[in-house]
């Protein structure tokens, strides 16, 4: 395989595409445990077995603060820069269903850097994210592969879009238990970004996946 892919020397400020953008330092203290405790709500609401009473109370209480934070929001498809612990600076969307630090309906996961290579991850899904019972949906297994294939690409300096995904699902994936995302790039061939990764527990590969990433194709690189 040629490996002619050439890496964006600096990676694209999304400000130059007129996209908002958010430090996440700036993030208040008090959204990320709102969105924490809205997650867990989401958990409480589907298992729930409380009576009408405390559901219409419950219902009463949700509505009123849906109201009161309704008013001013960020657009969609604003960033969020997060500054790596070695400095290396990455965009991802602010709301991003897996790895948004504001969506309630975000694990969240979070990727590193690997000491073997590639990016290495850690994550625990509640029973929100369940398909058959106990176990993790294998849309969300995808979606989470996705992600780390996505940003495995991305940190390489190849940041792009999934044209193919092929996942295999080995093994039940527990719910509320901790899952080992993996992720790296394995070749390039002009756009191309080939790249695989599993989701392990306790050690053993559950789900595994591939995907052709193609990277993006920004202005003065000559579409190579
Ligand atoms: C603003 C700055 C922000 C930066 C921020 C960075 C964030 C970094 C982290 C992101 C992490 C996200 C992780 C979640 C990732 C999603 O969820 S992405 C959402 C789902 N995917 C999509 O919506 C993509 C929809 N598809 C498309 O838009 C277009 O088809 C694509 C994929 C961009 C390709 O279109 P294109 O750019 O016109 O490229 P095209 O010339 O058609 O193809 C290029 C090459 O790929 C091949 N190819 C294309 N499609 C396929 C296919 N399906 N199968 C096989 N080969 C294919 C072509 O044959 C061609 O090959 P060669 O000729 O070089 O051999």
């Amino acid at each position: 395989m040629t490996v002619d892919a050439k890496p964006v020397a600096e990676l694209p400020d999304p400000r130059d595409f007129g996209l908002s953008v958010v430090p996440e330092g700036e993030i208040p203290a008090e959204l990320a445990s709102l969105v924490d405790e809205v997650r867990s709500l989401v958990d409480t609401v589907a298992h729930t077995k409380a009576g009408s009473r405390e559901l219409a109370a419950a219902r009463e209480a949700v509505a009123a603060a849906n109201d009161r934070l309704k008013g001013d929001r960020h657009d969609i498809g604003t960033m969020v820069q997060q500054v790596w612990p070695d400095g290396r600076v990455e965009y991802g969307t602010l709301t991003n269903v897996v790895s948004g630090p504001t969506n309630a309906a975000a694990p969240p996961l979070r990727m590193e850097t690997a000491p073997e290579g590639g990016l290495r991850g850690e994550v625990v899904l509640n029973g929100t994210y369940q398909g058959p019972p106990g176990l993790v949906h294998g849309g969300w297994l995808a979606a989470l592969l996705d992600q780390a294939l996505g940003s495995a690409a991305g940190a390489e300096g190849m940041p792009g879009l999934t044209a193919n995904l092929d996942v295999n699902y080995r093994n039940p994936t527990p719910l509320n238990a901790p899952l080992e995302i993996t992720a790296r790039v394995s070749g390039t061939e002009r756009r191309k970004v080939f790249v695989s990764g599993e989701v392990r527990h306790n050690g053993q590969v559950t789900a595994e996946g591939t995907a052709l990433m193609v990277r993006m194709n920004l202005p003065g690189d000559g579409g190579a």
